[in-house]
């Protein structure tokens, strides 16, 4: 250190109580430098060491992400997203057991189409329809013949659907054994959940799951649930519709149904001629593949009829558009040997229950692994109330809003508007003072199907009254979303220093929510240095 390093102002006590004596030796000088230099290196030293502790702290602190949002907003896949990009082995281990989730998102397309060209929709559709519309009241003449039990055959909606009902009804089976498949066998509780949660078991739902981990909290379920339609297997094509045969069910599930449907027990390669062992599941009679595969050219046939395509048009019905949608690829999804790809798993439908927690140790140039705790919540209105045990001490909220859904309804109360339903939802977590701390970041979500909707000639202005007559396209209709969503985070944040990022996503191509998630990762990663005092 040298002496012009304490050249300090006479004002200042500290440098005053610093300076050498007057009359200082040289021997004095010398031993004194020594002295502070020893003096130094032991505070340099502590330094070092209060760093590392630091680093060490930093390292084994877990950052909290919660993904909130309505049911269907696309959190979990969000999730599988940062399991691609940060866990890519665990994502790709887990990609055959998806395949029975996606069988059955196949199985409730077709379920959908057949319940919309039954004769029976319109008996249960008849309070629709308008006595002025002519085409509507002929139907409505049919109905009620139906209803007497006389036109069994005689529907005139869709030629051949007695036929296409013949050759799918091994589908609707399926869908039975599919769900009992993917509920996890080996677990009571789960099974018990799995079976209350079915209507068709007799017994209603005890919903939001019971935690199989004694460390998390309460409300913490490891549950996840497959979204497939009631099961209702018609006994004729005549018979009637249960009111309730479109609706969603959930399945609860633990993590373990990847593991058990990985690859199978019985399943090894290469395979030993003399075990019993089967090379793939194509070679297991049992497996659901066979029944998907042979009722294959029936779906197709349906999914190309124009007479159906009609039908779907008239009712409104952009099967294109739902979850879990492969209705376009069945040749490729039924073959034998079918192995799902990454964008078949993204694209896969599985409603979550509870809430889900999932660690991530993601390296970073900055960190050789941090940890990172992502919790994926369920976004029905009957999940919310498990959320709020997780607030008191996240690092930050993804919040997903899917901006498509205009023109849509909840599936849990058809009398409010999903938008509408999101804007709410987003302000009272915005509004909320026990997360006025932590970082928000909105996914306004689902921009490729809202693109797809404005493409199909749908208007905003016809579902929200309040966009009056600006133009109807994406880039207008996209800013009029952010400013709505921004203007409600500024009038209710407690904390009005509190940035908000927003991002126009699509959150099933791949290529750009990498990028997105990378930078909202190093947002949250910097702003939680900060706060603790790293940076
Ligand atoms: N086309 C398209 N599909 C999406 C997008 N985001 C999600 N999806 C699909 O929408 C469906 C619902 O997404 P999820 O991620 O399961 O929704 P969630 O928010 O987890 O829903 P809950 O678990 O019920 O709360 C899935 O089939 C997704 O593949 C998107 O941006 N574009
Ligand atoms: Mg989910």
């Amino acid at each position: 250190m040298s002496s012009t390093t304490r050249s300090r102002s006479l004002s200042d006590p500290i440098s005053a109580a610093l300076l050498p004596p007057p009359n200082e030796s040289a021997a004095d000088r010398e031993k004194r430098l020594q002295a502070e230099d020893q003096a130094k290196k032991i505070s340099d030293d502590i330094d070092e060491m209060l760093k590392a502790e630091r680093n060490e702290r930093r390292r084994k602190k877990a950052i909290k992400v919660l993904l909130l949002g309505q049911s269907e907003g696309g959190k979990s896949t969000t999730l599988k997203q940062f399991q691609l990009l940060h866990a890519p082995a665990d994502f790709h281990a887990e990609r055959i057991a998806w395949r029975f989730v996606i069988y059955l998102n196949l199985v409730r397309s077709v379920r959908r189409i057949l319940d919309a060209v039954s004769p029976d929709y319109e008996i249960l559709n008849s309070h629709l329809i308008d006595d002025d519309d002519d085409e509507n009241a002929e139907a409505a003449s049919v109905i009620i013949s139906s209803a007497d039990g006389t036109t069994s055959s005689s529907y005139h909606g869709i030629k051949g659907y007695e036929n296409y009902h013949h050759r799918l009804a091994p589908l609707l089976v399926l869908e039975q054994r599919l769900i009992t498949l993917l509920s996890d066998e080996e677990d009571n509780e789960e099974r018990e959940a799995t079976r209350l949660t079915t209507n068709w078991g007799g017994s209603h739902s005890s919903s939001s799951g019971s935690s199989h981990n004694s460390k998390m909290r309460p409300d913490l379920s490891r549950g996840l649930a497959v979204v497939i339609p009631q099961t209702v297997i018609h006994p004729s094509p005549s018979s009637p519709l249960s009111p309730q045969s479109t609706q969603e069910i959930s399945v609860k599930t633990t993590s373990n149904w990847k593991k058990a449907l990985s690859l199978g027990g019985r399943m090894k390669s290469p395979k030993n001629p003399h075990s019993g062992e089967l090379e793939g599941w194509w070679e297991d009679p049992d497996d659901p593949v066979h029944i998907i595969n042979k009722c294959a050219p029936a779906m197709l046939d349906l999914w190309k009829d124009p007479n159906v395509k009609r039908h779907l048009a008239e009712k409104r019905l952009r099967l294109e558009e739902s979850s879990g949608f492969y209705l376009d690829e069945i040749p490729r999804i039924t073959a034998k040997k079918y192995i799902p790809t990454d964008v078949d798993v993204l694209k896969a439908r599985l409603k979550t229950t509870g809430v889900v927690e999932h660690v991530f140790t993601i390296k970073t140039t900055e960190f050789r692994g941090l940890t990172w705790k992502i919790y994926d919540v369920g976004g029905s209105r009957n999940q919310r109330h498990a959320w709020a045990p997780f607030f008191d001490d996240v690092d930050a909220i993804i919040f997903l809003a899917p901006i498509s859904t205009f023109d849509q309804v909840l599936v849990e109360d058809p009398h409010v508007n999903r938008l509408e339903d999101s804007l709410l939802l987003w302000k009272s977590i915005v509004s909320n003072k026990l997360l006025c701390n932590v970082n928000v970041i909105l996914f306004l979500n689902k921009c490729d199907l809202l693109q797809a909707k404005l493409d199909a000639g749908v208007r905003l202005n016809q579902h929200m009254v309040s966009y009056g007559d600006r133009p109807n396209d994406y880039d207008s209709i996209s800013s009029y979303f952010r400013n709505k969503f921004g203007a409600l985070h500024q009038s209710y944040t407690p904390n009005k220093e509190r940035e908000l990022y927003i991002h126009l996503t699509s959150v099933t191509d791949t290529r750009r929510t990498h990028t997105i998630i990378s930078s909202v990762r190093d947002f949250i990663l910097k702003s939680n240095l900060k706060i603790g005092g790293y940076m």
